[in-house]
C-alpha cells in the first residue's frame, strides 16, 4: 500500500515525505516543480515529475500502485497573486483539485487529506475560530480552496472517498533536523522575512499596521510548527484508516502572538535587525487563531513543538542552511 503526495517537492509536503518514509510507509510524490525542489523529496520516495492535472500521469501511478491515500498538498499559496491571477487560483487549486479527486474515484482510491487553510473564514471577529465559524473568504485563494473542500464533501457523500480537510494557521519553522525547510524565494509569510532580515539577506522588513485593537498595536497570528502541522497528518491518516469519517478541522495553536513579538523573538537569537513601521496590509484580519479541540479531540492531535522560540530556531537554522547550499 502506498501513499500519494501531491506537493512532495515543496516547503510542508517534503516535511511530509520524511515523516511517512520513518513511519515505515511506502511513498510516491507527484510534482511539477513550480515551487519545490527536487532535492527536497527524500531518495527513499519514488518521485514523478508532473502535474496533478495530467490524468494519465495519475491514471499510470495509481495503476502502478496500490494507493490507500492521497495527501495534497499541491496548489499555489500566495494571496496577494490569487487577487491579481484569480484564474490561476481557480485552475491550480479547484479545477485541478477537481480532477485528482476524479481520478481518486475512478481508482477506488479510499482516503484523502487537503491542505486547507484558515484564509477560508475571512475576516474574522471571534476571539479563536472554530470550524463552525462562518466561512466567508476574501480573496481568490481562499475561495479557491474553499471549493475544493465542498467538493470533497459531495464526493464523500457520494463515493466511498473518505477525507479529511485540515485548515492550517501560520505555518512556519522548519525540520528539528535540519533536512528540509522553507525554500522558495521572495516569500512572504512573517517568519521566514524576519529571518532573512536578522541574517542580512534582506536589507530591512516592515510591520505592516500598528493601530490595530491588540495589545501592541500590530495582528496576532496563531504560528505553528510545520513539524506539528504534520503530526496532524499522520493522526487524519490514523484516523481515517481506523474507519474514521470525513471531517474538517483547524490546525494551530489556539493562541496568539503578535506581529512585534515575533520581531522580538527573532531579535532575541539574532541581534536587532532594520523594521520599518508601515500602513496595514490589505486583507488583513487582527486577530487570527484557531480553536483546535476538534484536531486535539478527534484526531488525537498532540503537539510537541508549541513554543515561538523553538520555532524561530529551527526557522534561522534552515535559513542559514539554504545560504549555504546558495553560495555552494
Ligand atoms: N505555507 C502556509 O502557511 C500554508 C498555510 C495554509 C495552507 N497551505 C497549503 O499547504 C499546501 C503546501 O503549501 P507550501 O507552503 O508547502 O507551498 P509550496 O509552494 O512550497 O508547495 C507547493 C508544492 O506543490 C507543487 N505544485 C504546485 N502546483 C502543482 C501542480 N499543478 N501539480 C504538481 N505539483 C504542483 C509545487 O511545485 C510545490 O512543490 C498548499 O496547498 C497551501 O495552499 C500553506
Ligand atoms: O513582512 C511582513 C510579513 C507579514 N507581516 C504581518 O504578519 C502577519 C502574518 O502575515 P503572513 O503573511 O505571515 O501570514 P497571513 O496571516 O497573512 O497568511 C497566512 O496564513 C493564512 C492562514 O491564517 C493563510 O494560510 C495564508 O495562506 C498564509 O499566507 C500579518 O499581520 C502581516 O501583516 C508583517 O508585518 N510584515
Amino acid at each position: 500500500m502506498t501513499v500519494l503526495v501531491t506537493g512532495g517537492a515543496g516547503y510542508i509536503g517534503s516535511h511530509m515525505v520524511h515523516a511517512l518514509l520513518a513511519l515505515g510507509e511506502d511513498v510516491v510524490v507527484v510534482d511539477n516543480l513550480v515551487t519545490g525542489f527536487d532535492w527536497a523529496v527524500p531518495p527513499a520516495a519514488r518521485f514523478e515529475r508532473g502535474d496533478i492535472a495530467d490524468r494519465s500521469l495519475l491514471d499510470r501511478i495509481m495503476g502502478e500502485n496500490e494507493i490507500d491515500a492521497v495527501i495534497h498538498f499541491a496548489g499555489s499559496v500566495v494571496v496577494p497573486e490569487s487577487v491579481r491571477d484569480p484564474l490561476k487560483y481557480y485552475d491550480n487549486n479547484t479545477a485541478a483539485s477537481r480532477l485528482l479527486i476524479e481520478a481518486c474515484v475512478a481508482h477506488g482510491v479510499p482516503r484523502f487529506i487537503f491542505s486547507s487553510t484558515a484564509a477560508v473564514y475571512g475576516e474574522v471577529s471571534a476571539e479563536t475560530l472554530t470550524e463552525d465559524a462562518a466561512a466567508q473568504p476574501i480573496n481568490p485563494y481562499g475561495r479557491s480552496k474553499l471549493m475544493t473542500e465542498w467538493m470533497l464533501r459531495d464526493v464523500s457523500a457520494a463515493h466511498d472517498l473518505e477525507h479529511v480537510a485540515l485548515r492550517y494557521f501560520n505555518v512556519a519553522g522548519a525540520d528539528p533536523d535540519g533536512r528540509t525547510g522553507q525554500s522558495t524565494a521572495g516569500a512572504t509569510h512573517l517568519i521566514k522575512v524576519a529571518c532573512e532580515t536578522a541574517l542580512g539577506q534582506r536589507s530591512s522588513m516592515a510591520i505592516f499596521g500598528t493601530d490595530y485593537e491588540t495589545r501592541d498595536g500590530t495582528a496576532i497570528r496563531d504560528y505553528i510548527h510545520v513539524s506539528d502541522l504534520i503530526e496532524a497528518h499522520v493522526q487524519a491518516l490514523r484516523y481515517l484508516r481506523n474507519g474514521g469519517k470525513s471531517l474538517t478541522a483547524n490546525v494551530g495553536y489556539g493562541r496568539g502572538y503578535t506581529v512585534k513579538e515575533v520581531v522580538a523573538a527573532v531579535e532575541r537569537q539574532t541581534g536587532a535587525m532594520p523594521v520599518e513601521l508601515r500602513e496595514r496590509r490589505a486583507g488583513d484580519s487582527a486577530v487570527v487563531v484557531a480553536d483546535a479541540s476538534r484536531a486535539r479531540d478527534v484526531l488525537e492531535w498532540t503537539p510537541r513543538y508549541d513554543d515561538l522560540d523553538l520555532i524561530v530556531k529551527h526557522a534561522l537554522a534552515w535559513q542559514k542552511a539554504l545560504d549555504q547550499r546558495k553560495q555552494g
